[in-house]
């Protein structure tokens, strides 16, 4: 892990600014320490920028590492065609080769097809009063209680995700051995890469096979009639099951490129989504202000009759406020702090010549934080999207080929939690902590407690 990439020479970066630290383990200790601390990776980023530039260097987690910022740099890595994704080794040996995230080009844009329709506004609808049902069973038993909002805001996102895709219970047996399966192989992406007996990234690989085995189950019902259930996964099987036609079969996803998907979807959007709705709540208690606006917006879907327990789809277009709400947070909170890729061509930013095959990292935090693009950056204020955001200045969802395809149920999902959150309660944090756990998906590490009280 740390002592091939050094064999490689560096001295093709030699012109680039930057140090590479200690030997073998290069700059990671430093980066470790920041990326933990409230502001993330901000702090070790901008004192290297301040000495070297908006493009530096470094060697961290194992990689020789371009380092750079800034809305050109974004439109040059997001949109360009000279990169490609570039998935740490762990992400890359739990999801599997033919994940999404491991496929470019015209592999690549077959498989976001794939994925397009189903959670497309119009694909997300069926799913509606399910998820409305969820969040107030969910929150029926908040009422006077101590919250670790982090905890709660990730048992509902799963659920949600789990009965999108193959229709699970929210709750029973088979839910239990999903959530603790997942639970593992989520915490195995932060490991180190040692597949050895014990090790975390040991016992993420295992619970990945346990999942996948439950799949195949469950596939293997739905094939033989013995279950139905109008979801993702059903839409995949009747795509996808191969037939006499042999042509056509060629077209077709394995079992285990359906597989490698699922698992793909299931860690792409449970972590990001639960982060997301547990820094909202975090920054509406800090910012009374911000929250009495969103509860204004709404009391009067409430008023009009088709809030509340009558929640209906309609409304959920109709929470403008809402929205600029989850941007900011987005964009305060920035939960993917850099976006990793790999140089497929030779290629030139900012006046340095980059060569394929270098890993690079752009920085999402600066610009978020950048003072041109967001003035008075450190306040939370989501009244700065009432105007639109100048290009590549916003990343909160990505952008490009990459941009998020579960933007619209992350949206719906906060949307209606939040809906009856701010419509039932008040909360009160229990502690002052501001710092984030060290994992790649930015959450804060005290998970958020807080009393909840009726309003
Ligand atoms: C608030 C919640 C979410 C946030 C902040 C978020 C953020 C992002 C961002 C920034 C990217 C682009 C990363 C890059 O360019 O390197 C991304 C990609 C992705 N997201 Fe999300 N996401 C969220 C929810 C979801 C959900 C709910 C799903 C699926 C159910 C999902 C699935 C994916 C997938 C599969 C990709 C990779 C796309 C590709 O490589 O083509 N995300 N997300």
């Amino acid at each position: 892990f740390f002592v091939k990439p050094m064999l490689s020479s560096p001295k093709a970066m030699e012109d680039i600014p930057g140090s590479l630290g200690w030997p073998v383990i290069g700059e990671s200790l430093s980066f470790l320490s920041e990326f933990s601390s409230p502001p993330g990776i901000y702090n070790f980023i901008k004192t290297r920028q301040q000495k070297y530039g908006k493009v530096f260097k470094s060697f961290v987690l194992g990689r020789f590492t371009i380092f750079m910022t800034g809305r050109e740099a974004a439109r040059t890595l997001l949109t360009g065609k000279d990169v490609s994704l570039n998935l740490f080794y762990t992400g890359q040996q739990v999801l599997g080769p033919t994940s999404l995230l491991q496929t470019n080009g015209e592999e690549h844009k077959r498989l976001r097809r794939l994925i397009g329709e189903p959670l497309s506004i119009d694909g997300l609808r069926k799913y509606f009063e399910f998820i409305n049902m969820l969040a107030i069973q969910t929150l029926d038993n908040w009422t006077g209680r101590k919250v670790l909002v982090l905890e709660e805001a990730s048992t509902f996102t799963l659920k949600v995700i789990g009965h999108i895709i193959m229709s699970l219970e929210p709750t029973g047996e088979e839910q239990e051995k999903f959530r603790s399966n997942f639970k593992v192989i989520s915490s195995s992406f932060a490991a180190l890469p040692l597949k050895v007996p014990g090790t975390a990234f040991h016992r993420g690989i295992q619970a990945r096979d346990r999942m996948y085995e439950m799949l195949d189950d469950i596939i293997h019902r739905r094939r033989e009639g013995k279950d139905f259930h109008d979801d993702f996964l059903e839409s995949l099987i009747m795509k996808h099951t191969k037939g006499a036609d042999q042509e056509a079969n060629n077209e077709k996803l394995t079992d285990k490129q359906m597989k490698d998907n699922i698992l793909t979807l299931l860690v792409a959007g449970h972590d990001t989504t639960t982060a997301a709705l547990t820094w909202l709540m975090k920054f509406l208690g800090e910012n009374p202000y911000v929250l009495e606006r969103l509860r204004e917006e709404h009391q009067q879907i409430r008023e009009s009759g088709k809030g509340g327990e009558n929640l209906s789809w309609s409304e959920i277009n109709n929470m403008p406020y809402t929205l600029k709400v989850i941007s900011e947070t987005l964009r305060r909170a920035t939960i993917l702090p850099w976006f990793s890729r790999k140089a497929t061509q030779d290629f030139e930013i900012d006046g340095y010549k980059i060569e394929k095959g270098w890993s690079l990292n752009l920085d999402v935090v600066s610009i978020h934080n950048n003072p041109e693009y967001f003035p008075q950056p450190e306040l939370f204020d989501p009244s700065r999207f009432d105007e639109p955001m100048k290009p590549f200045s916003f990343l909160g969802f990505g952008n490009g080929p990459r941009m998020c395809p579960g933007i619209n149920l992350a949206k719906l999902e906060i949307c209606v939690f939040i809906h009856h959150v701010v419509g039932k309660f008040k909360w009160t944090p229990l502690e002052k902590d501001d710092s984030v756990q060290p994992t790649l998906v930015r959450m804060p590490k005290n998970k958020y407690p807080v009393l909840v009280e009726p309003l």
